[in-house]
């Protein structure tokens, strides 16, 4: 048994995070400002830093930056001033405004970090003929080390970024101290996670005055959007644009919005620009891509809105005016745009028939006679779009099972065009996040009928990857899979799927080696006096941790590639969930239908967190968790030995993955008495158990930092085992 020491220190996971819910996320992206300052009539730089700020603490996102220029050891409670330039660098006049920055405690005790994620904007474009300009999207990922002190946490914050040149097959970076000197696109991507798009901009200068006529014609486009698009419309779909590097304009793009306009109007695929757009909102979005893309020359590709019967992804070139890019400029919107990246590719209904794939032909047409006319024609269209692209039918062959591959590229497709997968059931606010937001998607989801029969769902990270130098798709990462299962003795109403928000989100977006699915359960619960509606009793609540466990391979299919983690009742959960016998019953006698449940085989580990293991040593330990107990399971019988993990012989040969056991020293409704019980059982069987000790009381420890450590921990090791998985889709 493997015991670690508890740790010293307390630091609330959501001092870390950066992102408190998807609702503030879009929020922060409508206030986000773009500072710039002219340094000389030459260049133009701005450091833009979005997204991620407004949700931050200020004052933590103001100390990063301050040491992003330089290493530069940052204390908890230090004060820093922020008002930086630049002058050394490649980004000379690089400023960033005044202020005061205290880092707060971040950080953590010796083997403990925490990884913040900051994003930041960097571009700089040059007024000269025929300049590339460059836009760096960077996600760095500054890493919170362990420090040999509890108190006053340090934090060592590495950064790489600033651009020295871009040649189209490789990036250089140079100016920050992380050793990031030169990559190919490709480690820049593995190593920094660094997200980046390039713009090319035609040398002409963005200091051309404001053209009223322009924010007119752009106001009547959105305005025909809005009038035009019907609020209900049958065929929907996701909306890609790609600003090509036309050199003509006005008229061209004028030509793009009526066919656009029209197409809309006659509700077929074909209205290629906007007729994914359902909403006002979503048109907005629209306008907004078109009307503040970059100037002509400019590659944004832009994702912008499906609804929940989006089927189709349409990607179309439009050709903007330059004047248009002065307008962005001048808005200080330019650098949202490339932010905006790509054609997302989802993760599909694990069956091929439910994904549309759409192709688009680099000239810049949508090949729209390929898609189909009516609704009636879509889906066959749409299966004999994939049954004729070769690396659908590879990737068939080589995995039958996996059908929810994502996106292909161009070349692999044998020059064909670009092409993307989408599925049906991403809701446009949540797609648009996504494409402003690489690494943060949530779905709800439901399992079942029953309200409490939903789970929350986070995809992963998304990797860019490059069609040409023009087009951009984003790719889900192939990623083990993570479930959750809150405790609350059952019945807790006060307990939920939302117990687990902390964590999904630092597991989501930890910048390093894991990159994960996460989805976090609820099921249904006993009665409490709080909630007497709920009348769910042993074993409905382990049924509905099989149904949704169930669901999710229907839909993903990671097979063995999850783990499972349960807090107290959720960690008696997963451990039931995982045995196929009660007590020599097999399951389907006591669960009808089981025998259908966990189609992709056992998770590959499970870690049970403040766990429950033996009802009957509980009750006998504290007497009064007795009528939580006899809620749950019924009266006193051998119900609670059968359903209690500790008192099921026959671990080892029942379950080959990995047992982790974590317990708090603090926690105040459980003694180690549960814990040190079930390991011993297990141990005595000859099951490897690994055996975590953590700090906090009983309840905050799935929002403990220390968790996010052990998940990761196990994860990372799984995640060796996903090149197959990652190789089947190319990525
Ligand atoms: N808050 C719960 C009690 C609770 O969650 C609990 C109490 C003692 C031991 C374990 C508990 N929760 C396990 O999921 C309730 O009041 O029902």
């Amino acid at each position: 048994m493997t015991t670690y020491a508890p740790w010293d220190n307390n630091i609330p996971l959501h001092e870390c995070l950066l992102l408190r819910d998807a609702a503030a996320l879009e929020t922060a992206s409508l206030r986000t400002r773009v500072r710039h300052v002219q340094a000389d009539d030459a260049v133009i730089r701005w450091v833009h830093v979005r997204l991620v700020v407004a949700l931050l603490p200020r004052d933590l996102h103001l100390a990063l930056l301050k040491a992003m220029s330089r290493e530069h050891v940052l204390r908890a409670g230090e004060r820093v001033a922020v008002d930086h330039t630049d002058a050394a660098s490649d980004l000379a006049g690089f400023r960033i405004p005044g202020g005061e920055a205290v880092l707060r405690t971040v950080g953590g005790t010796e083997g403990f970090d925490v990884e913040c994620i900051i994003e930041v904007a960097l571009s700089v474009s040059r007024i000269e003929r025929e300049m590339t300009g460059l836009s760096l999207m960077t996600r760095g990922a500054f890493k919170a080390f362990s420090a040999p002190r509890p108190a006053g946490a340090r934090m060592n914050v590495s950064f790489a970024s600033s651009v020295r040149s871009y040649t189209g097959k490789s990036l250089k970076l140079t100016g920050f101290p992380a050793g990031c000197a030169q990559h190919r696109r490709g480690a820049l991507e593995e190593d920094w996670r660094i997200r980046w798009s390039c713009i090319r901009i035609p040398g002409r200068p963005f200091s051309r005055p404001f053209i009223p006529a322009e924010s007119v014609a752009a106001a009547l486009v959105f305005v025909l959007i809005v009038v035009v698009v019907p609020t209900s419309i049958s065929v929907s779909f996701t909306l890609a644009v790609t600003v090509s590097e036309a050199t003509e304009g006005t008229a061209r793009a004028g030509a793009g919005l009526v066919v656009a306009a029209a197409g809309m109007a006659s509700n077929r695929p074909a209205a290629a620009a906007f007729g994914g757009v359902t909403t006002a909102r979503t048109a907005a979005a629209a306008f907004f891509v078109i009307a503040f893309s970059p100037a002509s020359g400019a590659s944004v590709a832009v994702a912008v809105a499906a609804t929940s019967s989006a089927k189709h992804v349409l990607e179309v070139e439009l050709d903007v005016p330059l004047a248009w890019g002065n307008l962005a400029v001048r808005h200080g919107c330019i650098e949202v745009l490339p932010r905006i990246l790509g054609v997302i590719a989802m993760r599909g209904e694990g069956d091929a028939s439910s994904m549309r794939e759409i192709c688009v032909d680099k000239g810049g047409q949508v090949q729209s006679t390929r898609l189909a006319e009516s609704a009636g024609e879509e889906k066959s269209k749409a299966d004999s779009l994939i049954a004729e692209n070769p690396l659908a039918d590879r990737r068939k062959e080589g995995d039958k099972e996996r059908k929810n591959a994502l996106a292909l590229s161009s070349s692999e497709s044998g020059g064909s065009p670009s092409q993307v997968l989408a599925t049906p059931d991403i809701h446009p606010t949540r797609l648009l996040t996504a494409a402003l937001m690489p690494g943060f998607i949530l779905f709800r989801e439901p399992y079942g009928p029953h309200p409490l029969q939903t789970m929350d769902l986070h995809l992963p990270s998304y990797k860019l990857r490059s069609l040409d130098d023009k087009t951009w798709i984003m790719l889900a990462q192939p990623s083990p899979f993570q479930s959750f299962i809150h405790g609350g003795a059952w019945r807790d109403p006060a307990n939920s799927k939302a117990d687990a928000t902390h964590l999904l989100h630092a597991l989501v977006h930890t910048p390093h080696n894991t990159t994960i699915c996460g989805a976090t359960l609820n099921y249904r619960l006993s009665p409490s006096e709080r909630s007497p509606e709920n009348t769910a009793r042993h074993p409905d609540h382990v049924a509905d941790i099989l149904s949704a466990i169930t669901f999710l391979q229907h839909r993903y299919q990671f097979g063995r590639k999850y783990i499972l983690v349960g807090h107290s009742a959720g960690a008696t959960l997963a451990l039931q969930s995982l045995r196929s016998i009660f007590n020599g019953r097999n399951i389907d006698s006591v669960i009808p239908g089981a025998e259908g449940y966990l189609p992709g085989g056992l998770p590959s580990a499970v870690i049970c967190t403040e766990g429950i293991y033996n009802l009957p040593d509980l009750v006998d330990e504290y007497p009064a968790y007795g009528s939580f107990v006899a809620n749950a399971f019924g009266p006193p019988s051998q119900v609670w030995f059968d359903a209690s993990p500790a008192c099921l012989p026959g671990w080892k040969s029942e379950y080959d993955g990995r047992i982790v056991v974590v317990q708090s020293t603090e926690d105040e409704l459980l003694s180690l008495r549960q814990a040190t019980g079930f390991v011993r059982v297990l141990e005595a069987e000859g099951v490897r158990v690994d055996v975590e000790i953590v700090g906090g009381k009983h309840g905050e420890v799935p929002k403990r930092a220390e968790l996010v450590v052990i998940v990761k921990k196990v994860l990372d090791e799984m995640k060796l085992d996903m090149k197959d998985l990652a190789a089947a889709l190319d990525f």
